[in-house]
């Protein structure tokens, strides 16, 4: 079993846990009480390159990263520094996040908030906008192509921006073929964990230009970041380096800077 299959099998289970506790007329109706969602697509179309920093404890291939008691206040160092995304990790078994981080995240910031996490079903859509997210990550290798449609247009309608991430030229056609306007390339095979920083440059040319493009996995500093953007990125998603260092608002911000640079800017 590939280690995204584990993922999913737990993923599964303690989604009909919650499915058990809370019925979704009941999501449905707390999310009518929510603010409606930001439009994460334009923030990420700014010129330059944008900064997607992520609230990350764990993860499947390295355990512990960082304990980080307080998601909120990593959240607002994040936001200081100049990210333009928070991308708040709510998978528990393997990323040790929470639905209750992302809540606390959006009760400390006003930047937009992407949900990360294995989304299979409507019903985390849902859970996802009352607990404030802007937008949600939809991974292509964890979905048959009738329900990655489905959760494309479902994500749309509730006014959250589906962020369809890939890792292969075949996932980047089922991504176009579902609609994808907002396409993340994430350097890490789900599969095997194995961490490729070309696969952007390899998938980057298959992404129309009026698609949002997103490197994500691997960026170390701002060198990376550089990398990226010779490479076509509109943005990069960072999670290790910044909670592994010392100053995560430093941190950001020299990413944004790097991604600032005049000879980035208006690109499109
Ligand atoms: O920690 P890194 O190497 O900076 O990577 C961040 C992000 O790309 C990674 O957490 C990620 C990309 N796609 C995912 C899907 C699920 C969980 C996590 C991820």
């Amino acid at each position: 079993m590939s280690v995204l299959d584990e993922i999913l099998d737990g993923v599964r289970a303690d989604l009909s846990d919650r499915q058990a506790a809370t019925p979704l007329e009941q999501l449905k109706s707390a999310a009518a009480a929510v603010a409606w969602p930001k439009d994460v697509a334009a923030a990420l179309r700014a010129p330059g390159v944008q900064v997607i920093a992520e609230v990350k404890r764990s993860s499947p291939s390295k355990g512990a990263l960082a304990a980080i008691a307080d998601p909120a206040s990593l959240a607002v160092d994040y936001a200081a520094g100049g990210a333009c995304l928070i991308s708040v990790l709510t998978e528990q078994r393997r990323f040790g996040g929470s639905l209750a981080d992302l809540a606390a995240v959006r009760a400390a910031v006003a930047t937009p908030l992407l949900r990360k996490d294995f989304v299979v079903s409507a019903y985390q859509l849902w859970e996802a906008r009352v607990h404030g997210a802007d937008a949600v990550l939809l991974i292509v290798a964890a979905l048959e192509q009738p329900a990655l449609i489905s959760l494309v247009e479902r994500a749309e309608s509730l006014g959250l921006t589906p962020i369809v991430e890939v890792h292969t030229e075949e996932e980047v056609e089922r991504a176009l073929d579902a609609g994808a306007a907002v396409i993340g390339v994430n350097a890490r095979d789900l599969g095997t964990l194995d961490v490729d920083r070309g696969t952007f440059a390899r998938l980057a040319p298959l992404i129309p230009e009026d698609r949002v493009r997103i490197a994500e996995s691997g960026v170390r500093g701002p060198h990376d970041l550089l990398a990226y953007a010779g490479a076509g990125a509109d943005a990069v998603l960072v999670g290790e380096s910044l909670v592994v260092g010392r100053n995560p608002r430093d941190a950001v911000a020299d990413l944004v800077t790097a991604g600032a640079h005049p000879a980035l800017r208006d690109r499109r």
